[in-house]
């Protein structure tokens, strides 16, 4: 195994120091290390970052290999800066069971690009109406410990309840894909003056709210962990900011896409803006943003959605919702938040991690800890080409903006899976 001495690098932000990367670690951390027999990198003006974590990631595979599969989306995330991702339950068959989510897990560990995490199911084919196999999931070589339908809401809230109720015994989490369906049927984009003026059926913030409200109060009800997916509105934050004082155990994440674009998107008619929950109104960006920094909503998820191209240059309705994430999240962290890297390891890393039960990740390059982290060029600015991206699918809807940050090396146990900035396999 090759040894790694990384020179002058800025660990979250601090003051230059050397990192000596042996034997799957971070063997020593200090000023004017030497060790002959290491690759050196100079880390002038990097920083170097606990591994990326994302809560959130749509590998496609099973089922839909024409637009991602565990490799490609593993090879994106690398990329990215991440060493860790969870990969949704909504694939064809749907991970509902465990030897589906076995498989997604072996197949993450074959690439061996991130560690891929299995979510399993709440229910039956994602259909809502009994639960999945939690147990089993949980039990089987995945350790599954998350749960979702998303895509669907879990809007059955005697299910809801029940599946709170169930992962408390292994301190699993349900996370909840909040959209009241009887509120969205037929839902194109967000209600409000925009989609009133395209004559575009809206998804209102309601939709959204309401079962993030029910859902708090029933976690709170049986005490068990609710984690909420890609928050999109002001409205929501207050019922967080509500839930959290009181003590229930909600953890919320918002996407790269929610803090930095908005509905007037849907004016281009281009679906490549066409996502779940939509783009919202710079009132709710604005909010999003301020509870990010307060921490009620908890981390940066990126709702890494491929779709294929079939799927995605068609007309607006017929589009499939979803955008790609993984490549350019760290970038759009940077705009938004600027180089508050302590806030972007808490946001990105730790707290995700931390939700997740991933150990190994979310920890700061220190003496000892597993050598899973990613080297950041802050200076760097890039122009995203999708033909470019390491994703089977080309759905970015930041195609030729030019974006803050690059992503120099990423180091998964102490290899590395991305050097100088491209993809080491
Ligand atoms: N976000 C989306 O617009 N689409 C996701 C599903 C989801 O996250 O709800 C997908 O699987 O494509
Ligand atoms: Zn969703
Ligand atoms: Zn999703």
């Amino acid at each position: 195994m090759t040894a790694y001495l990384i020179k002058s690098v800025s660990v979250v932000g601090a003051a230059p120091t050397d990192l000596l990367i042996r034997d799957g670690v971070v063997a020593e951390v200090g000023a004017g290390l030497t060790a002959p027999d290491a690759t050196v990198i100079d880390g002038a003006g990097l920083v170097a970052l606990p591994g990326l974590v994302d809560l959130h990631t749509h590998l496609r595979e099973p089922g839909r290999e024409d637009a991602e599969t565990v490799e490609s989306g593993s090879r994106a995330a690398a990329l990215g800066g991440y060493t860790a991702v969870c990969a949704m339950a909504n694939t064809s068959p749907v991970a509902d069971t465990a030897g589906v989510v076995e498989q997604v897990w072996r197949l993450g560990r074959e690439a061996g690009l991130v560690d891929v995490q299995p979510i399993g199911a709440v229910t039956v084919g994602l259909a809502g109406g009994q639960l999945a196999e939690l147990g089993a999931m949980a039990d089987s070589a995945a350790r599954v410990r998350i749960f979702s339908d998303d895509g669907h809401c879990v809007a059955d809230p005697k299910l809801m309840r029940r599946a709170l109720e169930y992962v408390k015994a292994f301190d699993g989490v349900i996370a909840q894909h909040a959209e009241e369906p009887r509120l969205t049927e037929g839902a194109q984009m967000h209600e409000g003056e925009v989609s009133t003026r395209l004559g575009l059926t809206g998804w209102p913030a309601v939709a959204e709210e309401a079962i993030i409200a029910r859902d708090v109060l029933l976690a709170e009800h049986v005490g068990s962990r609710l984690h909420i997916c890609h928050v999109s509105t002001a409205g929501s934050v207050e019922v967080l900011r509500h839930a959290k004082a009181r003590g229930v155990k909600v953890t919320a994440e918002v996407t790269p896409h929610h803090l930095l674009l908005t509905d007037s998107k849907a004016e281009t008619y281009d679906p490549v803006y066409k996502v779940n929950p939509p783009l919202r109104t710079g009132t709710d960006v604005a909010a999003l943003r301020a509870a990010l920094a307060e921490g009620v909503i908890d981390i940066i998820a990126t709702d890494h959605a491929p779709h294929a191209v079939e799927d995605k240059e068609c007309e607006w309705a017929y589009a499939r919702p979803g955008m790609l994430g993984l490549e350019t999240a760290l970038s759009i962290a940077l705009d938004v938040l600027g180089p508050q890297w302590d806030l972007i390891a808490e946001r990105m890393s730790r707290a995700p991690a931390r939700i997740a039960g991933l150990e190994g990740h979310g920890v700061d390059p220190a003496p000892g800890v597993p050598a899973n982290l990613t080297l950041v060029d802050p200076a760097a600015r890039r122009t995203i080409e999708p033909a470019e991206l390491a994703s089977r699918s080309r759905n970015t809807p930041y195609a030729r903006m030019t974006l803050p940050g690059r992503i120099v090396a990423t180091f998964l146990r102490g290899e590395p899976t991305v050097l100088d900035g491209k993809a080491v396999k």
